[in-house]
Parts: C-alpha cells; sequence; structure tokens
C-alpha cells in the first residue's frame, strides 16, 4: 500500500501564464482571483486539493516582476518566501507563447531551491498538437525538470495527470488539513480582492495599481451579512473615477462584489463601500502595512 503524502505546492511563471486559473481548476472551486491582466494577484492564496492518498495544498503567488515601487519590491519578497517553503513548483508556460527571457529568469531562481519543479505546459487548448510537440521540446531545453505535464486549465484536459504528478512529489506525511478544508485565506481578505476586482473592471487602462481595497468591518445579523470596505486610490481624479457621474459606477461595482461575497459566504449581504484617497500608498509603508502588504 502506497504511503499518504501530503505537502505544499505552487505554480510560479511570468504575469498571465496561467497560475491562478490553474489553482482554481486543480481545486475545483473559485477561490483565487483570475483575470486577463498581468499581476492581480496579490496575496496568498491557499488551496487543498484533497484526494484518498493525498492532500495537495496550494499557495497562489503573484508574478516575479521588476519592483518599481514599495509595493514592487513586498510582493518580489513575498514571492521568495513561498518559493522556498514548498515542495513541489509547478513552473507555469504557456503553450501559445515564445519560451523569452522572464520565464529563463525564473527558471534560475527556482532551480536553486530544495522543491521539485516540474514543467507545466499551460493553455493547450489554444495550440494545435505541432506547435504543442515544439514547445514541449523547448521546453525540454529550458532546464532540468522532474516532470513536464501539457495541462487545459479551461477545458480541463490533464487536471488530474497534473494533480497525481505532483502529489507524487510531495513528503510522505500526515493530512495536514482536515477534509472538507479548501481555503484558510481569512475571508475578508478574499472579500477585498472581489471588491478590488470589480473596481477595476473597465477601468484597469486608467488604473492599473491603485486601487486597494479594505474591509473594515463584517457584521453577521440574522438575515443579513453586513460588510463594511473601504476602496483606497491615489488621487481625486482616480477617486472619481471610480465613483462615476452620479455615483453610478460605485453601485455597479458594489452589486457585482455583493454577488461574489453572497455566493462565498453563503448568505445575503449588504456592502458598503466608501472610496477614500490615501496619497501615494504604494510608497508609503505604512499605508501599505494598513492595508496588508
Ligand atoms: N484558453 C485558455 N486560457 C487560459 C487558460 N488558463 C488561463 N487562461 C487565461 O489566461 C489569462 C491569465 O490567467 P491567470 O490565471 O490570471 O494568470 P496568472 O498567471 O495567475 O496571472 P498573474 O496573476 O498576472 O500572475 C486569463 O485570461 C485566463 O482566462 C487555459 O488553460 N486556456
Amino acid at each position: 500500500m502506497s504511503e499518504y503524502r501530503a505537502g505544499f505546492a505552487c505554480f510560479v511563471g511570468r504575469p498571465n501564464a496561467g497560475k491562478s486559473t490553474l489553482t482554481n481548476a486543480l481545486v475545483g472551486q473559485k477561490i483565487a482571483i483570475t483575470s486577463n491582466r498581468p499581476q492581480t494577484t496579490r496575496h496568498v492564496v491557499r488551496g487543498v486539493v484533497h484526494r484518498p492518498d493525498s492532500q495537495l495544498v496550494l499557495v497562489d503567488t503573484p508574478g516575479l516582476h521588476r519592483p518599481r515601487t514599495l509595493l514592487g519590491e513586498r510582493l518580489n519578497d513575498l514571492v521568495r518566501e513561498t518559493w522556498s517553503e514548498v515542495d513541489v513548483i509547478g513552473l507555469c508556460l504557456p503553450a501559445n507563447e515564445e519560451i523569452g527571457r522572464g520565464d529563463r529568469f525564473i527558471a534560475g531562481e527556482i532551480g536553486s531551491l530544495k522543491a521539485t519543479v516540474i514543467a507545466v505546459v499551460t493553455k493547450i487548448d489554444l495550440v494545435d498538437r505541432a506547435r504543442l510537440a515544439r514547445q514541449l521540446a523547448q521546453v525540454g531545453e529550458l532546464g532540468e525538470f522532474a516532470e513536464i505535464v501539457p495541462v487545459s486549465a479551461v477545458s480541463g484536459e490533464q487536471v488530474d495527470v497534473l494533480t497525481d504528478v505532483m502529489a507524487r512529489y510531495l513528503p510522505e506525511s500526515p493530512q495536514l488539513y482536515p477534509d472538507h478544508m479548501i481555503t484558510d485565506e481569512p475571508e475578508h481578505v478574499l472579500m477585498a480582492e472581489m471588491i478590488r476586482e470589480s473596481a477595476l473592471e473597465g477601468v484597469r487602462e486608467e488604473l492599473p495599481h491603485s486601487i486597494a481595497v479594505l474591509v473594515e468591518e463584517v457584521i453577521p445579523e440574522e438575515r443579513v451579512t453586513k460588510v463594511y470596505a473601504d476602496i483606497y486610490v491615489e488621487r481625486p481624479s482616480q477617486k472619481a473615477i471610480v465613483i462615476g457621474a452620479g455615483g453610478g459606477r460605485l453601485k455597479e461595482v458594489g452589486s457585482r462584489a455583493r454577488a461574489q461575497i453572497e455566493e462565498l459566504l453563503g448568505a445575503r449581504v449588504y456592502l458598503d463601500l466608501h472610496v477614500r484617497v490615501a496619497k501615494d500608498w504604494q510608497r508609503d509603508p505604512k499605508q501599505l502595512r494598513k492595508l496588508g502588504f
């Protein structure tokens, strides 16, 4: 009989490589926040994949990038810290994009860690077989990998295989989390991410990294859970964008986020949003700490 295995894993790769989507596909529930814009994953969100003979704990990290602000530096520290704590790393390389300098940089960085590195060729639903074969060969030349696994988080093809392969490289260990547990991320962090995603919708070009959200208070009442949150922007002009003419946009932001939060909590939610200006919050250590970075 094979031993029970349990341990930590994370997906790394350049922005947009498909890390969050893959994490969600493995866990089978929407936990990390995905988007078609780079660098939206800020918080470490864990998902637990339960199998009869293993437990794979996924840690979702933001993409490593060249730091331009204090926030950028903090994010990179967070990424490195996470990498050094996991047993298995899945290096995500999109099947539909050439391998580039960014990929080589990340492959080099993780090559020296103790973790087993598996190359994961993502988004295979976007390419034909010939292109995939070429990509697999090129990935083989990128570095020393324990395995190379092609996968599509969107079609679901090979998702199970990837889970099996990753679980195989976990250490023998007793179960780390209770059976029902899927994420241990505090709910307020997930709520803040949902609000931030909603606030960014349609205005990413104007406000790429200028929005942060803090959930101030959550009050569960008999019929409704009240959630009070602040949306922080850096300038009054950005505040006007988020609020929109006559407050119309903020209303939409709120109702979109509320629907998601209701799903998360499984309860009716009253969502109270305030937009506040915190000048240059990305460069101010005190503000960053307050906002959870
Ligand atoms: N067709 C297809 N699209 C995918 C697949 N996986 C992810 N995507 C898309 O690729 C984009 C980026 O996916 P994410 O999962 O947010 O990528 P990420 O690596 O977490 O990105 P960052 O948060 O920027 O680091 C999104 O638009 C996804 O819908 C896949 O298997 N097939």
